[in-house]
């Protein structure tokens, strides 16, 4: 994880636009399995399809050092699917602006993010504000407010910010924006690793 790629790949080679492609598709396919209401036999066939596309990949995993997804800075959210699709337009040592959309795959209810989906986002851009340009540090807590429903399919605003650092302390807070509709924010205190701590 601590090597994060933000050249674009090269076509024909691993890490290439081709994997972007890959896992562009992942996500329409996240989006559209949730959505989906589908009869027995067409449940019955894509579950045959996505056996074959895990069977495909099998002989390439790798160890977490070696993988593509998450660490690819030139894709939204890394390239992680586990993460919405974020892009970041701005930033320096103190402060994250980017964009972020929800869909389907994220959704909690009547519309709304999950709350949990919500809290990846604020976790991912705390922790890579706490970790540019310093030495590593991961998250001790992190405090969610929901302010009112985060909607799907919209492109939000979020923001983070770098609050105090305190010796290994550093606090962090982060904000998500529908317009001009602040929808949820949080504070967070990540501490610096010591020699040894995982
Ligand atoms: C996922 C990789 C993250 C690692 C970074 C790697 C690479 C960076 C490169 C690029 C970054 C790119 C992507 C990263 C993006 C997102 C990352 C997401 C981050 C995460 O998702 S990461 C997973 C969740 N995270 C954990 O898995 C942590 C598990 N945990 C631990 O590993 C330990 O818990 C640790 C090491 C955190 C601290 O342990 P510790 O024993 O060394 O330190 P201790 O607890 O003593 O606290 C020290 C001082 O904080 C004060 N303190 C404690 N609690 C407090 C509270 N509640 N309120 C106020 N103050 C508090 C104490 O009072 C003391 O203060 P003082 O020094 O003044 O006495």
């Amino acid at each position: 994880m601590d090597q994060i790629s933000a050249t674009p790949g090269v076509a024909g080679q691993p890490g290439g636009p081709e994997f972007g492609r890959m896992i562009e598709a992942l996500r329409t396919v996240q989006a559209a399995i949730t959505g989906a209401a589908p009869p027995p036999e067409v449940s019955a066939e894509v579950g045959a399809i996505l056996e074959t596309v895990a069977g495909a990949l099998e002989p390439y995993l790798v160890g977490e050092d070696e993988q593509l997804s998450g660490h690819r800075d030139d894709l939204p959210g890394r390239g992680q699917p586990l993460l919405p699709p974020l892009w970041l337009d701005e930033r320096d040592e103190t402060h994250l602006r980017g964009r972020v959309t929800f869909d389907r795959f994220h959704l909690g209810g009547n519309g709304a993010a999950h709350g949990g989906a919500i809290t990846v986002l604020f976790d991912e851009m705390l922790g890579r504000l706490a970790n540019a340009g310093r030495n590593r540090a991961r998250t001790k807590y992190l405090q969610v407010e929901y302010h009112r429903i985060t909607p799907l399919d919209t492109e939000l605003r979020v923001e983070a910010k770098i609050a105090r650092v305190e010796g290994r302390k550093r606090f962090l807070t982060c904000a998500l924006y529908d317009g001009e509709h602040l929808t949820a924010d949080a504070e967070g205190l990540f501490v610096e690793l010591l020699p040894g701590q995982p």
